[in-house]
Formats: C-alpha cells, structure tokens, sequence
C-alpha cells in the first residue's frame, strides 16, 4: 500500500485533522520538530493578525506509541484557536437571524475560490467555500510533511527551503551547504541569508499593505542526500518530477513550477544545459552541474532536487477590485476579509513540506516494508547494487 493523506477542516472550525496511511513501524517522531515546522509555516512579514491568534501544534491521535509509529494509521489534529471567535458564524445547525449574524458572503472576490465554489456546489453562501479553500489547510500538510521529512531524516536525505524573490526582489542565490541553508532559514523571517534583500522585501510589504494591495514571489525548496532512482520512467503517472508538480501547483496560490534550470532551459542550447556524466571510484556516477534540478526521465540522478514554485498575489486585496453580486448581479466590489498582504515566507516552508511528502511517497515505493528496519535493509541491499555497477 503506497503512502497517502487525507485531511479535513475549515479555516474557522475547531481544528483541521489529517489521516495517513502506509508509514512503516518504528519510525522515532520528534513531536517538537513536528510543533517547530508548523510555527515556522507561521512566520514572515506580510501575515495578517491570525496568525498572532494562532499557536499551532499537531497533537497526535493514534498510530503512535511511547513515541514511534506502529504501522497503523497515524491521526493528527491541529487546533483552530481562533475558533471561539467564529462559534456562532461557523454552527453547524441552523443558525436563527440575520444574514450578518452568519457572516455571509455573496461578493465573490476574484482570485479565490469564492465564485466557481459557490456556481459548482450550489452554494449561496460562498463562507461554505472559503472555510474549505483558506489556506489554513496547509497547517495540517505542514504536519503530515514534517512526519515525511523525518522518515527521510531517518535515511539521511534533508530537506531545505528559501525565499528566491518577493514580487520582483531578488534575494541572492544563497550558494550555501544544506546544513547552513537549514539553519539560516530557521532563523530568517523571509528566510534568505540576504539581509540586504530582506530589508528591501519588508519595505515593499508594508508599501502594499498601506495601499491595500498584496504581492506574491518564487520559492525554492532543495532536497539533498537521494539515492538514484526514485521515481520511473515507464508510465507517466510514475515520473516523480510530474508528481512533485502536481504537489507543488496543489499549494494555495501557487500557479507554477520549475526544476533545476526550469524555463531558462528553453532559452539554452543542450551543450549548455545537459549536466555532463562523471565517475570515480569514491563518488561512483555523478555529474559536473546540476541543470537538471536532479532528475532525469522521472528518475532522481542522486544529485540534489532544486524545485521551484511561484505564488501569485494574495486574492483578497483591502482596496476590492470590481466583482458582482451573486444575489443582485448588480456589479460591487469584492468583500474584504481579514487577510494577509504577502504569504511568501511561509509558502517557502508549505513548499519544504509538500516535496518531503511526496519524496517519501516515492521512497517507501522504491524500499517500501513494514517497519523501518526492513526498508533500511532494502535500501543498504540497493545501495550495494548501484554500487558495485
Ligand atoms: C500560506 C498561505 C497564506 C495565504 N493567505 C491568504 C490570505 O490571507 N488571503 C487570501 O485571500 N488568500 C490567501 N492565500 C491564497 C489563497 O488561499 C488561494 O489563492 C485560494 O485558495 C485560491 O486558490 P488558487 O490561488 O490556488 O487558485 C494564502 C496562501 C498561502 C499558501
Ligand atoms: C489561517 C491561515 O491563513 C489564512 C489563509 C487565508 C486564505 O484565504 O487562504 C485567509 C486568512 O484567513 P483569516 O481570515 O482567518 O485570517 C489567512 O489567515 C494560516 O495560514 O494558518
């Protein structure tokens, strides 16, 4: 059975609670590593007032004992505190009064998921699709992710994340070893080592937020310690680059991705973009550059995955740009509702966590057993193989 997750939870709701299935036995979790990747997908300038509401921890519901994993399904929740101040909106009966008594929202704002939720489910009060479309749910992929990062701690594979530019502001290429990345970023609010960038990025968020606007950027996550052949090449639903895609567009807001050189490759001759072949006796088959981003034919080559994702604008702008309203049809603008003005540090982090599910995914494929000795023998097994090629 290959890994999977399922979660469930409004942004207003009590909690958002996930389910996964397919993780071996005897994996040790680090509860406070855990509770650590979700406070960092909390940081970064630009965050509207939830997230000072917000202290969020994953609390672990089942498939767990005395600290390791038991093969069974792990059940994790993650508390909405804000909550208590949404019972009344968010009551499940019927609520008696007036339309302002349920917060409702009939202005669609564009950008969101408000108006083909409301078309496509019927729904005349489009809260019932944003409760759902928020990207509070990356809360809860936070946590699933940061239980996929530490099964692949487990076989020495790391995974790191950054901040490559905010609406046009180049952070500079950070050129650092994963450990160091891996630090600065945990300390860094737009987790870039450029102060310099840094500054100019907090100047331009507070410009936006002052003229009620919302800026987006470009990300990067880089995964270091692979084995080669993660993923295949012989049925296209197997190419790990495509599932990675698939995971990393599926982020609130995030309209595109690159691997390695990405669209630039476009623009190069293949003598320029093709990362020659190399062996020796220590490294055995590596290559010179690492245009590829780490991947060939669906496959992982061994050298570090470099995968990029762009976030569009934040939709919900404090200055509304023209919409209609669904009750009237009369032309409005857009309802305004609590919002964050720049979400590209912490989208840095959902991106961390959204590859580290899915390398995981691909790795329990490749090694996959019941408990984590077993993979770690399969792995040792195939390591020996490539090895001795
Ligand atoms: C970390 C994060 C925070 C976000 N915060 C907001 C927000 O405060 N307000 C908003 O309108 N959209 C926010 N978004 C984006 C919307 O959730 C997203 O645009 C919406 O679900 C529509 O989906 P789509 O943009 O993928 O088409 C955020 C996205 C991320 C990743
Ligand atoms: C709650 C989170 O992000 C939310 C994502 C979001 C949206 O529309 O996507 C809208 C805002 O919700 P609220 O109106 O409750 O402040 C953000 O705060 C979070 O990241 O944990």
């Amino acid at each position: 059975m290959s890994l999977r997750y399922l979660t469930a939870g409004e942004t207003h709701g009590p909690q958002l609670t996930a389910i996964i299935e397919g993780l071996p036995s005897n994996l040790e979790l680090d509860f406070e590593e855990i509770n650590f990747q979700l406070q960092r997908r909390q940081k970064g300038h630009g965050r509207g007032r939830r997230m000072q509401i917000e202290t969020d921890t994953a609390t672990i519901v089942g498939g767990v004992r005395h600290g390791r994993t038991t093969g069974a399904p792990v059940a994790l929740f993650v508390e909405n505190k804000d909550w208590k101040h949404w019972t009344t909106v968010m009551n499940i009966e019927p609520v008696e009064g007036s339309d302002e008594t349920k917060r409702r929202v009939h202005r669609p704002r564009p950008g969101h998921a408000d108006l083909n939720g409301g078309l496509k489910y019927n729904l005349k009060d489009l809260r019932n699709v944003l409760e759902r479309s928020s990207a509070r749910e990356t809360a809860a992929r936070v946590a699933v992710g940061a239980i996929a990062r530490q099964l692949l701690a487990r076989f020495g594979i790391k995974v790191a994340g950054h901040v490559v530019s905010i609406c046009g502001v180049e952070a500079a290429a950070p050129n650092l070893p994963i450990d160091e990345l891996i630090r600065v970023t945990e300390e860094s609010p737009v987790r870039v080592a450029d102060k310099a960038a840094e500054q100019k990025m907090i100047e331009l968020i507070d410009k936006t937020k002052e003229d009620g606007d919302s800026i987006g950027g470009i990300v990067e996550c880089i995964v270091e310690g692979l084995p080669v052949g993660l993923g295949s090449h012989v049925q296209w639903d197997r190419k790990l680059e495509g599932r990675i895609a698939q995971a990393v567009v599926s982020i609130n807001a995030f309209k595109g991705v690159e691997f390695g050189l990405g669209f630039e490759a476009g623009r190069r001759p293949g003598s320029q973009v093709h990362d020659p072949i190399l062996y020796n006796e220590q490294q055995g088959f590596h290559r010179a550059s690492n245009n590829a981003g780490g991947f060939e034919g669906g496959m992982t080559t061994g050298e570090p995955l470099v995968v990029r994702g762009v976030m569009k604008p934040i939709p919900t702008l404090y200055k509304p740009l023209p919409s209609v309203d669904i009750d009237t049809k009369e032309p409005f603008t857009a309802q305004v509702e609590r919002s964050d003005a720049c979400a590209v540090p912490a989208a840095s982090v959902v991106l961390e966590h959204a590859v580290a599910w899915e390398v995981a995914k691909a790795f329990l494929e490749k090694f996959g057993g019941d408990s984590i000795e077993e993979i770690q023998a399969n792995l040792d097994n195939y390591l020996k193989q490539v090895a001795a090629y």
